[in-house]
């Protein structure tokens, strides 16, 4: 790469950010000297003293500066053996989401299968090959008649395509697995990494949706909520009945189990509410962030549970945290606390926890993930009591589709023209998984 320009509309610039990481960025508009940057696409070794704010991972402010020829050692983009180089070979693509049926019809709703992530015309007018479906069941389903010639895999954990060993043994020609929204445990990726294939997921996309809706269950927990509501929309009147157990926030002990992205934009939005705060996660968070949001790090899982009225997990689902949250587990936690779990059903025993329901062990239990997704009629969550149970909808609001269908078309186009893909989306990349998934 050439040295560096002052940025134009519409050209790319390496900028380093406040973190001190380089960047090689697309410069989209322009509002008073101040250049925004969108379309975060490579790591690049720079060595200039300049500083930009980095708003977000996909928002960057950057002020031009003069040119200057020692800016830049070297753009050195990371190759990355599953990417065709720039190869104008046109490519299967699979899509697997949910279908709206007579909800399809406004186009932002770009997250079901019907709108495709919006992508049909961009796949389409390059060649490339696009298949939708939501049958993603059993042996004769839609999805399966494609796996032994598909190239890309689109999934969403919404409606998730379970990829199983198996399946992806028989996928010969699979080398991207896309995940639109964050979680990808839905594919085996022990054996993705095996095969050499690149698993990512559209990092950040969906966690500000995801720590608002934990937010709200957490009220609709402490207030009784549902009963009342059930109450009114059957003809009743009965203050007692929900007012028996039904408490503030503030003052309250909210704990996260897990201080990544979601974790941490909960804790700040939790702030707001005067109740002590708590985050058990295998490191630190650091002071910047434990100052910004007043929560305090616990190391140890017990003492954590002992003490928080309110539990909200955060975590991936990897071998480490399957099945986490067994009956011993809730029993360490206070008589009739609160559980939210919007991170993945299987983090959590599904039998432990309608059993700490029915004790009164845990006070209530709310959250919309699920295992299998979509769960059985019979599914026992369905009929416990004290839950406030969804499906899988708080990372799927229109807002968020926007985002992850955006981040899925990025990458598409990085893959296409044989770049890597943005650093914090990989999950799987070159035999190795991400260190939340290890
Ligand atoms: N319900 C939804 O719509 C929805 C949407 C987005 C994400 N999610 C789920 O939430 C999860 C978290 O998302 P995120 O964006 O915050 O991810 P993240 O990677 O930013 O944070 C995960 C955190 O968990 C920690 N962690 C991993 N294993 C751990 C363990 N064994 N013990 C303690 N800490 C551990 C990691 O160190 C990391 O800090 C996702 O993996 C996904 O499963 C759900």
């Amino acid at each position: 790469m050439a040295a560096f320009t002052p940025p134009l509309l519409c050209a790319q610039s390496s900028i380093r950010t406040s973190t001190g990481t380089s960047q090689l960025v697309q410069i989209s508009t322009v509002t008073n000297g101040v250049y925004t940057a969108a379309n975060i696409n490579n790591l690049v070794k720079f060595s200039s003293t300049r500083k930009i704010a980095l708003q977000n991972s996909r928002n960057v402010s950057v002020k031009p500066v003069a040119a200057s020829s020692s800016a830049v050692e070297g753009a050195t983009s990371k190759s990355d053996s599953s990417m065709p180089g720039g190869e104008q070979k046109t490519m299967k693509v699979v899509g697997v989401f949910y279908k709206a049926h007579e909800y399809a019809k406004d186009p932002k709703f770009l997250g079901c299968a019907e709108n495709a992530l919006g992508l049909r015309e961009f796949l389409e007018s390059k060649g490339h090959t696009y298949i939708v479906t939501d049958d993603k069941e059993g042996d004769n389903c839609e999805l399966e008649k494609h796996i032994p010639d598909m190239d890309i895999l689109i999934t969403t954990p919404f409606h998730p395509a379970y990829m199983t060993p198996e399946r992806l043994k028989k996928a010969k020609n699979l080398k991207l697995i896309l995940t639109a929204g964050v979680g990808s445990d839905h594919i085996d990726l022990h054996t993705a990494a095996e095969k050499g294939m690149t698993v990512a997921e559209v990092s950040g996309s969906n966690v500000v949706s995801v720590a608002e809706d934990e937010l709200m269950r957490i009220l609709i927990l402490l207030r009784n909520f549902v009963p009342a509501h059930t109450q009114v929309s059957e003809g009743g009147w009965n203050v007692a009945a929900v007012a028996y157990k039904a408490f503030d926030l503030q003052g309250k002990t909210v704990g996260t189990v897990g201080s990544g992205r979601i974790g941490l934009e909960l804790l700040k939005r939790l702030k707001a509410f005067d109740c002590k705060l708590l985050y058990y996660a295998r490191h630190s968070m650091g002071e910047e962030k434990e100052k910004a949001t007043g929560a305090t790090w616990e190391s140890d899982l017990d003492k954590f549970l002992a003490a928080c009225d309110v539990v909200s997990i955060n975590l991936p689902l990897s071998d480490k945290t399957r099945g986490m949250f067994n009956k011993e587990v809730l029993n360490k936690m206070k008589k009739g606390a609160m559980l939210v779990n919007n991170a993945r059903g299987a983090i959590v025993d599904v039998d432990a926890v309608k059993e700490a329901c029915e004790s009164g062990q845990l006070g209530g239990y709310s959250g919309d993930v699920w295992y299998p997704q979509p769960p059985p009629e019979d599914h026992c969550w369905r009929y416990m009591p004290n839950q406030a149970m969804t499906p899988h909808i708080s990372g799927t609001t229109i807002d968020a589709q926007a985002r992850y269908a955006h981040g899925v078309q990025e990458m598409l186009e990085q893959y296409f023209s044989g770049k890597p893909l943005p650093e914090e989306n990989y999950i799987v990349r070159e035999g190795e998984l991400a260190g939340q998934y290890q």
